[in-house]
């Protein structure tokens, strides 16, 4: 295809300056732009096939960027970064040095939020439209939330908040709503059962739209929308949008562009909180990705748009979530009481066979995870196991409910943490970086580490069998390649083990960077301990470690932040051994986008990376003196 029309677009001022009737064909420009670029750089594309049109409608109706648009997940906007001169830049998605895959404020004006945890756009719209009101600013701010990010408890607090005047102002937020009944995985819950009640009423709202975009500009229009005013809470009964105080608008179709504008240039007008819902279809125009949107979320690589996603000849390693999905399918055949919850990450958390095989102890409860968290203390306070199935970045939105429904009661739920450490492409919002620190100052509760893909079943009987809360944290893709046994054996719990005996250095090594540990060690002939918990720690291993050895060494792919070192240190100190500790871990900083791989090394915990900081801090021969108490 080519893209006359779009490689004339450098901003949103060009898009406007466009006559009206070549915006369809600008989109259809965008739409084949963006297909082509995420068949190059992978990344998702349901999402932003989806929205080519409401982007081309919002940046020509609407004067961005003095007017707000803040996507909601952020995923969906490669059109829109595509239209606000990062087209050029697209072949960096996602890579090191490269744009995020995900709306930055330091990114571009245009991106007015940063988003990629779901369903905070519409707090945060609020925020600005109420900030342009005190400022006496005639700016408008826009939501723009999908289905699946609607169903988070945040979102409802928002409409609750932002349908009501304060202190007799009211922000002008348009909130729209992206409605393409789908998640990643088929959509759950009530509401969007009550959507598609909704999308059924649809003949109304299409009369009634199609008429006002008829009558717009004559002496009727007028009379056609305050008679509507009048008889819309008499034809059809009110939204719940409407009932939070917003005017609600639609659904409308989103991918018409003569529904689109007239109706975002008649909502622009208006004062107060509006609501637009909106119906669109994940993967639009790319057949392959309309027929099976779940597939299409996202593209792991390089892809040809003609034939699509294929499966690799050779075939991937087995990932972390693959044995995790193997062991919940294998302990619930072993064991009736345990129960399966995702906030709506079955496929990413690999939960799709538990799914089909245990249908009534699966539980997807939508982009939900404080209530995905407290739902497992009911089921655990009447002896039910459950399991929660969470992205350890995800699980950030449930630390109350870990601690105060979970840890305070000490409940047996065991937390399946995907994607702990760097996860790569998705960058620092994604990043499960933290956990360690912020699950094991929780008292009662246990955090396992486990090294490899067997260890990680093993990790997983294990927390299952303990009468507490328990965190096991395992990384995305896959490990070293330890094909898991099939026998579940309990762990000796809060125990280490050595794996190498070496001289002068001791490294602990929590997770997976047991391996690069190994590897260095080999150079620097030091001894490498597993220490696969780090709450209960092995303080009797770490002390005798400090006992036999020069220096200490922790590596861990967690924050450095009271992370596994700091453990291993406090265990120290409350022993009265005083000995020299080396901290490797993740900085105290935000850690961008781009290959796992390259990031740990330029984190220095890669193999290299660990022998270079032992070798700067002890010498190659470390001559440090061993310290009088013991
Ligand atoms: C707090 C949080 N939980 C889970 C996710 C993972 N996630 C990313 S997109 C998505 C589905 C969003 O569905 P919807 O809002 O309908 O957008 P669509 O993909 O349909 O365009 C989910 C669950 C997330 N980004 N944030
Ligand atoms: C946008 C979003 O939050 C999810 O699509 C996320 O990108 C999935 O991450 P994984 O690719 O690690 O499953
Ligand atoms: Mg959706």
């Amino acid at each position: 295809m080519d893209y006359t029309l779009l490689n004339g677009i450098n901003s949103p001022a060009d898009l406007r300056r466009l006559p009206r009737t070549e915006l369809k064909k600008l989109a259809d420009e965008v739409r084949a732009y963006v297909l082509e670029s995420v068949s190059k750089t992978g990344g998702h594309l349901g999402s932003n096939l989806g929205t080519v049109e409401l982007t081309v409608a919002l940046h020509y109706v609407f004067n961005t960027p003095d007017d707000r648009l803040v996507w909601d997940v952020g995923h969906q906007t490669y059109p829109h970064k595509v239209l606000t001169g990062r087209r050029d830049r697209m072949g960096s998605l996602r890579q090191l040095g490269g744009i995020s895959g995900f709306p930055r404020r330091d990114e571009s004006e245009y991106d007015t939020f940063g988003t990629g945890h779901s369903s905070t756009s519409i707090s945060a719209a609020h925020g600005m439209a109420m900030a342009f009101k005190l400022k006496g600013e005639d700016r408008k701010a826009v939501a723009i939330i999908g289905d699946g990010s609607m169903t988070a408890g945040m979102a409802f607090e928002a409409l609750n908040n932002a349908g009501v005047a304060h202190g007799g102002l009211m922000g002008d937020l348009l909130v729209i709503l992206n409605d393409n009944d789908m998640s990643i995985s088929p959509p759950v819950g009530a509401l969007n059962k009550y959507l598609a009640r909704l999308m059924s009423g649809s003949v109304y709202a299409a009369a009634r739209e199609g008429a006002k975009s008829v009558l717009k500009n004559t002496p009727l229009y007028e009379f056609a929308r305050k008679f509507e005013e009048h008889t819309k809470g008499m034809v059809v009964p009110g939204t719940i949008f409407e009932e939070f105080g917003f005017n609600y608008v639609g659904p409308i179709d989103g991918h018409d562009l003569d529904s689109l504008i007239p109706t975002l240039e008649n909502l622009r007008g208006k004062k107060g909180p509006q609501f637009l819902h909106i119906v669109t279809k994940k993967g639009a125009g790319y057949k392959l990705a309309e027929a099976d949107p779940v597939k299409y979320h996202a593209a792991s690589g390089k892809f040809d748009p003609a034939v699509g996603f294929v499966k690799p000849a050779t075939p991937p390693k087995t990932t972390f979530t693959q044995v995790f999905g193997d062991w919940l399918c294998d302990m619930a055949e072993a064991d009736s009481r345990l129960v399966g919850i995702t906030p709506a990450m079955r496929e990413g958390s690999g939960m799709v066979e538990f799914h089909k095989r245990f249908p009534q102890r699966y539980h997807d409860v939508g982009i939900a995870e404080q209530h995905s968290v407290t739902f497992a203390a009911g089921l655990a306070c009447e002896g039910v196991k459950p399991v929660v199935a969470i992205y350890s970045t995800f699980l950030q939105r449930a630390y109350d409910q870990m601690v105060h429904d979970v840890a305070i009661q000490n409940l047996p739920v065991l937390f399946a943490l995907d994607r702990a450490g760097l996860v790569g492409a998705d960058g620092a919002t994604h990043a499960g970086n933290y956990d360690i620190a912020y699950t094991r100052c929780i008292p009662n509760m246990a955090v396992l580490t486990p090294a490899d893909e067997d260890e990680c079943r093993q990790a997983l009987y294990t927390g299952f069998m303990h009468n507490g809360p328990v965190t096991v944290r395992y990384p995305r893709g896959a490990g070293a390649g330890v094909v898991p046994v099939k026998a579940m054996t309990a762990q000796p719990w809060g125990k280490g083990e050595v794996r190498r005996k070496g001289q002068r250095i001791a490294v602990l090594a929590f997770g997976t960077l047991l391996y690069p540990a190994l590897e260095a060690a080999e150079r620097l002939d030091a001894t490498v301990a597993n220490m696969r918990f780090v709450k209960p720690l092995d303080a009797e291993l770490v002390a005798e470690l400090a006992r036999t050895h020069d220096a200490l060494v922790t590596v861990e792919d967690g924050c450095l932040m009271g992370g596994a070192g700091s453990a291993v240190t406090e265990a120290l100190n409350a022993a009265g051994i005083s000995v020299p500790v080396l901290q490797l871990g993740l900085p105290d900083e935000f850690v961008e986008h781009g290959d796992p791989a390259k990031l740990m090394s330029l984190c220095g915990l890669d193999a290299a990376g660990i022998e270079a900081s032992i070798v700067k801090r002890f010498g190659a021969k470390p001559t440090v003196v061993r310290a009088a108490t013991r």
